[in-house]
């Protein structure tokens, strides 16, 4: 069959966004500042405006430890036009699902998670709605699909057979969004860490990110998500606590999140403790910082804690597409500040010998284990202070030990 065949088979179609909601000015919103890509000029005559970018994310991976990227030179139609394919994917029906699942239909059935078996959050295809418990008999409203080798271009194609008919059709356009987003944009946004960090650039992009096609084992480990929310039942929202994804940091070095009007996403604002809504930033990526560029910089940058509510009254019937990319560092990748010799890190006291002398010497597969070991097994919004090498699992601590 053709892409125009499969497409129409599956009904794609752009998706349509809800409308912004009449409460927003009533609710407590953050407005993310924004990185503007089209100010980033290469080579040494365009540092100088390196730098002033680095300045502003500076600001913004300190406290709340997310930010808008915007002008990434991307064609927006593509962008539209893969959110369609998207939607197509996650409405196909449940028994074709079925047939490429991640895992299993509910996480109390999963086999133990290996290197080899990744389970439902972690392994390529679907989570289906329902996977994970959430509150009170109520389980999540979630269906979303995993990609994973998607920077090893020939490594996803080998294994086509394995994905759906629309993402066969469309694999190229799945891969050439994911590649933008690695090589373009997340190159640009590490190198700019350096600068805030005191190091050459490339640095962290070298020891972290760069993806090496001989040596596919070595390279980053990330993946990208399609992710569609449909809304509780009346009785559901009453027992879930209108929780949708409980709070949690990311694993990974950043995620990103296209942004859409959906006032869903809320971050727990570094300097007060409270939730706030992520603001809709029109053409813009929402884009945050996960444990490791937090370890990385020991603990200057903040995996802020972030979580996804039912939405206003306006909103709340409506479905919520997102595209989402974590971004792993290499699972070699040292989660230790001393590693990488920054001068403003040395400047803070922020090493083994100063402030942290509690974290022990791992890499990025020790943390990705361990933490991974407690994903989809706690209830909505409970707060636990897990400490595994030194760390706190998750990012409860951030707000009491904020400086405003
Ligand atoms: O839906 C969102 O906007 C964020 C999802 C998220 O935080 C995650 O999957 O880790
Ligand atoms: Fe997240």
């Amino acid at each position: 069959m053709s892409a125009e065949e499969v497409d129409r088979k599956y009904n794609v179609r752009p998706f349509e966004d809800v409308h912004e909601s009449k409460f927003k000015d009533s609710l407590p919103i953050v407005k993310l500042d924004a990185i503007d890509l089209s100010k980033y000029i290469e080579g040494p005559e365009g540092y100088q405006s390196r730098v002033e970018l680095a300045k502003i994310l500076e600001k913004s991976v300190t406290s709340y430890g997310f930010f808008n990227v915007v002008n990434f030179g991307y064609d927006p139609e593509k962008l539209e036009r893969l959110r369609g394919i998207a939607q197509g994917i996650l409405e196909l029906p449940l028994e074709e699902k079925g047939k490429y699942l991640a895992s299993v239909w509910r996480k109390e059935d999963e086999p133990p998670v290996t290197k080899e078996y990744l389970g439902g959050e972690r392994g390529h295809g679907f989570k289906p709605k329902g996977y994970w418990p959430i509150k009170d008999g109520v389980r999540d409203s979630i269906t979303h699909y995993n990609f994973r080798h998607l920077l090893e271009p020939d490594v996803f194609l080998r294994d086509i057979e394995q994905h759906p008919d629309l993402v066969k059709v469309h694999a190229q356009e799945i891969i050439e969004w994911y590649h933008h987003i690695h090589n373009d944009i997340l190159h640009k946004i590490s190198n700019l860490c350096d600068i805030i960090l005191g190091l050459e650039e490339n640095t962290i992009w070298k020891r972290a990110f760069e993806v090496e096609p001989e040596n596919p084992g070595k390279s980053a480990g990330a993946y990208a998500r399609f992710m569609m929310y449909e809304p509780y039942t009346a009785e559901e929202s009453a027992k879930a606590g209108k929780s949708w994804l409980r709070g949690h940091s990311d694993i990974s070095g950043f995620t990103f999140i296209t942004s859409q009007p959906m006032l869903a996403l809320q971050i727990r604002d570094y300097y007060d403790g409270e939730w706030k809504y992520v603001d809709h930033r029109p053409g813009s990526l929402v884009v945050n910082i996960g444990d490791s560029m937090e370890f990385i910089s020991g603990g200057y940058f903040k995996a802020c804690m972030h979580r996804v509510v039912e939405p206003p009254q306006d909103q709340k019937d409506h479905n919520r597409l997102i595209l989402i990319y974590f971004c792993n560092p290499k699972e070699d990748t040292p989660l230790n500040p001393d590693e990488y010799r920054s001068s403003k890190l040395k400047q803070l006291g922020l090493s083994k010998s100063e402030k942290l002398k509690d974290w022990d010497d791992i890499t990025f597969q020790q943390w990705n284990f361990a933490k991974g070991a407690t994903l989809g097994k706690k209830n909505a919004e409970e707060e636990d202070e897990i400490i595994v090498y030194g760390r706190n699992i998750e990012r409860w601590h951030h707000f009491k030990t904020a400086v405003a």
